[in-house]
C-alpha cells in the first residue's frame, strides 16, 4: 500500500499549484472487486503500475494536472470500492456532481463483466443519466491468454448502452517503454485522455478552483463530509 499512499501524496500535493480557476473533471471508476481500477488510476495518475494494492475502502481520490488546448484541467478519478461491505457509507457521497463515468470489468473475470448491468442500474438510481458521458474499460488484457470475455460480446454491450469499450492493461508497459505486448490494448493514459477532451469539447458546467486556492474543493468537501461523519477513505 506504501506506493499507493505515496502516489496520493505526489497527486494531491500543495507544490504545484494551478492556475486561477483550473477546471475540475470528477470521474468515478466502478466495477466488481479485483478488477483492477485501483491499478488503473494509479497507473494514468502515478504512470505506474503499483507493487501491491489492497481492497479499496470507500472511496480513494487520485488526481492528475493535465493541459488540453492550452487549457489546464485537472483530472480528479474517484476509485470506489468494489466490495459491497466497503461502499455502503459512501455510495451516496461519490455520485454527486459526475461529470463522466468509467465501469471497469476483467476481461479474465466472466462474472465482473455480468455485474456490469447492475453497476449501469445504480448509476442510475442515483440520478446519473445517459446525458453523462461514460465508457466501458475491460482490464488485464496481458492476461489474453486466460480471456474470459471475448471482444465482440464486450462490444455488444457496449453498443447497447451507446459507450465506447476500451481493452486495456494497467500493468502493461507502454509503447515508450518499448513493450511489443501492448500493442493490441488501448493504452491507460490515452483512455483517460479521451474522456478529458470528451468533457471540455461538452464545456459542461465544471466545479473550479478560484485563485489561491489551490485543492480547497477537495479537502472542503471531504472536510464538510467528515463532519457529517459520512466519510470513510482508506487513503486519505
Ligand atoms: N495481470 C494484471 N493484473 C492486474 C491488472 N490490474 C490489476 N491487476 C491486479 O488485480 C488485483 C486487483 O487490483 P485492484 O486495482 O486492487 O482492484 P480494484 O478493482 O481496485 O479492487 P477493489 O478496490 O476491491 O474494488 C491486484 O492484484 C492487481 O495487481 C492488470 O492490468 N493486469
Ligand atoms: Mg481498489
Amino acid at each position: 500500500m506504501a506506493d499507493v499512499e505515496s502516489s496520493l501524496e505526489f497527486t494531491t500535493s500543495l507544490g504545484s499549484l494551478p492556475p486561477p480557476r483550473t477546471r475540475i473533471f470528477k470521474i468515478i471508476v466502478i466495477g466488481d472487486s479485483g478488477v483492477g481500477k485501483t491499478c488503473l488510476t494509479y497507473r494514468f495518475c502515478a504512470g505506474k503500475f503499483p507493487e501491491k494494492t489492497e481492497a479499496t475502502i470507500g472511496v480513494d481520490f487520485r488526481e492528475k494536472l493535465i493541459e488540453i488546448d492550452g487549457e489546464k484541467i485537472k483530472v480528479q478519478l474517484w476509485d470506489t470500492a468494489g466490495q459491497e461491505r466497503f461502499r455502503k457509507s459512501m455510495v451516496q457521497h461519490y455520485y454527486r456532481n459526475v461529470h463522466a463515468i468509467v465501469f471497469v470489468y476483467d476481461i479474465t473475470n466472466a462474472v465482473s463483466f455480468r455485474s456490469l448491468p447492475s453497476w449501469i442500474e445504480e448509476c442510475k438510481q442515483h440520478s446519473l443519466g445517459q446525458e453523462v458521458p461514460r465508457i466501458l474499460v475491460g482490464n488485464k488484457c496481458d492476461l489474453r491468454h486466460a480471456a474470459q470475455v471475448g471482444t465482440e460480446a464486450a462490444q455488444q454491450f457496449a453498443d447497447l448502452h451507446s459507450m465506447p469499450l476500451f481493452e486495456t492493461s494497467a500493468k502493461n508497459p507502454s509503447h515508450a517503454d518499448g513493450d511489443s505486448h501492448s500493442s493490441n490494448s488501448d493504452h491507460v493514459e490515452a483512455i483517460f485522455m479521451t474522456v478529458a477532451h470528451k468533457l471540455k469539447s461538452q464545456k459542461p458546467l465544471m466545479l473550479s478552483q478560484p485563485a489561491g486556492a489551490q485543492n480547497t474543493v477537495t479537502l472542503q468537501s471531504r472536510r464538510e463530509e467528515e463532519e457529517k461523519g459520512g466519510w470513510n477513505c482508506s487513503s486519505c
